[in-house]
């Protein structure tokens, strides 16, 4: 483990002005189980869960001018163009009093993570990335069952050509700033929330 910021971010962002933040970007790739730990992390420690893919899928389903275009870019395992995922990510925090938020799948990749931080103009506090093994994550995601249109091996594969060859830089880039927590995510989801809770409990003196 090796994260150190506990301290509430209070940058120029619009919404660093009205709130402590505590935001935690929550990594992995597809079917590492970030979902799964943060509903965990909501129901122990009491933060607001914003997965960036739900939120575009939710972009989807409301039939938006974007709507479109998003679902080619998931149905291909693409990364959607960050100022769309990052308007959004805002509407999200923007509409809630809570200031304690978990990102989940973001920043995907390095546009992402300076979009991130020109328009919320804020940082991380901690960024979790759940290890996990290719073959683990392909049989998850295909027994996951929720109707997703990425859900097969098709565009599985895709997003995790897309998670190998995006993810490090954003890792790299985090544990050189001492804010990284791997965890490793193989065994049951009570085991890996149990490797998770450590990293939230210290943080909850601080709040
Ligand atoms: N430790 C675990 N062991 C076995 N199955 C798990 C474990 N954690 C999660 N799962 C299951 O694996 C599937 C994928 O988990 P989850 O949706 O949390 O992953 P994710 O990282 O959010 O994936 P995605 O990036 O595709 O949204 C789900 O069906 C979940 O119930
Ligand atoms: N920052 C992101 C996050 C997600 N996407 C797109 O959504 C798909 C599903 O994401 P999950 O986190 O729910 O697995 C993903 O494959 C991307 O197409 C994105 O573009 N940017
Ligand atoms: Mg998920």
């Amino acid at each position: 483990m090796e994260f150190s910021s506990a301290e509430p971010f209070k940058g120029e962002g619009c919404l660093s002005k009205e709130k402590n933040l505590y935001i935690t970007f929550v990594l992995g790739g597809p079917g590492s189980g970030k979902g799964t730990q943060c509903a965990k992390i909501v129901e122990n420690f009491g933060y607001t869960h914003l997965s960036a893919g739900e939120l575009l899928r939710q972009e989807i389903a409301s039939n938006s001018e974007d709507g479109v275009m998003i679902l080619d870019m998931i149905k291909e395992g693409k990364i959607v163009p960050s100022e769309v995922t990052v308007k959004l990510i805002q509407k999200g925090m923007e509409s809630c009093d809570n200031g304690k938020f978990l990102i989940d799948g973001f920043p995907r990749n390095e546009e992402n993570r300076t979009a991130f931080e020109q328009i919320i103009g804020a940082e991380p506090n901690i960024v979790l990335f759940f290890d996990c093994p290719e073959e683990e994550m392909i049989k998850r995601v295909l027994n996951r069952n929720e109707g997703r249109v990425d859900d097969n091996i098709e565009t599985i594969r895709k997003r995790l050509k897309v998670f190998a060859a995006s993810h490090y830089p954003v890792i790299d880039y985090y544990s050189k700033k001492g804010k990284l927590c791997k965890i490793d995510a193989i065994g049951t989801e009570d085991e890996i929330f149990e490797r998770v809770r450590p990293v939230f409990a210290a943080c909850e003196g601080v709040q």
